[in-house]
């Protein structure tokens, strides 16, 4: 549908204005339904926003519940868990009050743990805030564009929340919300940082199918918010 431009000078300018939209779009939520969800994504991008908003004591912490885009699939204690990058990095000062909902399980595989985790995202849909990231193949949350599932997982109608993938390009198996549910979220942004992956946007939403580049696929069928800083 579109995608709405935010422009920073700086990645400190970027993650004040960025929490402040955050700690809007999750007060607007609560005061509406009691209650507010966030879905945050892994990398190593958005570890600064995450602190500055653990610190925010003008969200009612114990109304929200966070959940990850996307997990790969490992044990807590490996340095790849997006979940440990939560747990210590937002979970933590006023934001420890938070609920949070995991997307990995003890299963052997993500494709094992599907149902299970469909199961508890499903009742927590549509997601009031959603914060994307995007990979320099356009991939984004664990949606890529080189994995067989990628067809499935940009699938409108796909009933499940979430999908199992296996980028060959990445390591790791990984559990993904589906296009279906990132699409159907109140707030959609896009958290990038650096002229290189801005070019790789730019080029994905003009020159590529959402096949190709799956940051297209959102832009395509919701109002993406891009936040981004050199
Ligand atoms: O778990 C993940 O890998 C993601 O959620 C993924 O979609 C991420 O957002 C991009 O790969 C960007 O990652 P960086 O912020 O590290 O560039």
């Amino acid at each position: 549908m579109a995608l709405i431009e935010n422009v920073f000078a700086n990645r400190e300018a970027l993650n004040e204005s960025f929490a402040n939209k955050i700690a809007d779009n999750l007060n607007t939520a609560i005061s509406q339904k009691g209650e507010a969800s966030l879905a945050v994504s892994g990398g190593s991008t958005p570890k600064p926003l995450f602190q500055l908003l653990s610190n925010r004591a003008d969200i009612d912490w114990e109304k929200v519940t966070v959940l990850l885009v996307d997990e790969r699939w490992v044990s807590d204690d490996n340095d790849a868990s997006n979940q440990t990058l939560v747990k210590q990095n937002l979970l933590q000062n006023q934001a420890a009050k938070a609920q949070y909902l995991s997307i990995k399980t003890d299963a052997a595989t993500a494709e094992a743990a599907v149902k299970d985790i469909d199961e508890k995202v499903k009742v927590r849909l549509p997601i009031d805030v959603v914060i994307l990231g995007m990979g320099g193949d356009g991939h984004t949350a664990s949606l890529f564009p080189c994995s067989s599932e990628l067809a499935e997982g940009l699938r409108l109608d796909n009933e499940s929340s979430v999908i199992a993938t296996q980028p060959t390009t990445a390591p790791h198996q990984r559990m993904s919300l589906t296009l279906a549910s990132i699409a159907s979220a109140t707030n959609i942004y896009l958290h990038i940082t650096s002229d290189d992956k801005k070019a790789v946007l730019d080029e994905s939403l003009q020159q590529h199918t959402a096949l190709e580049r799956p940051i297209k696929a959102v832009a395509d069928n919701a109002e993406l918010q891009l936040m981004w800083a050199p």
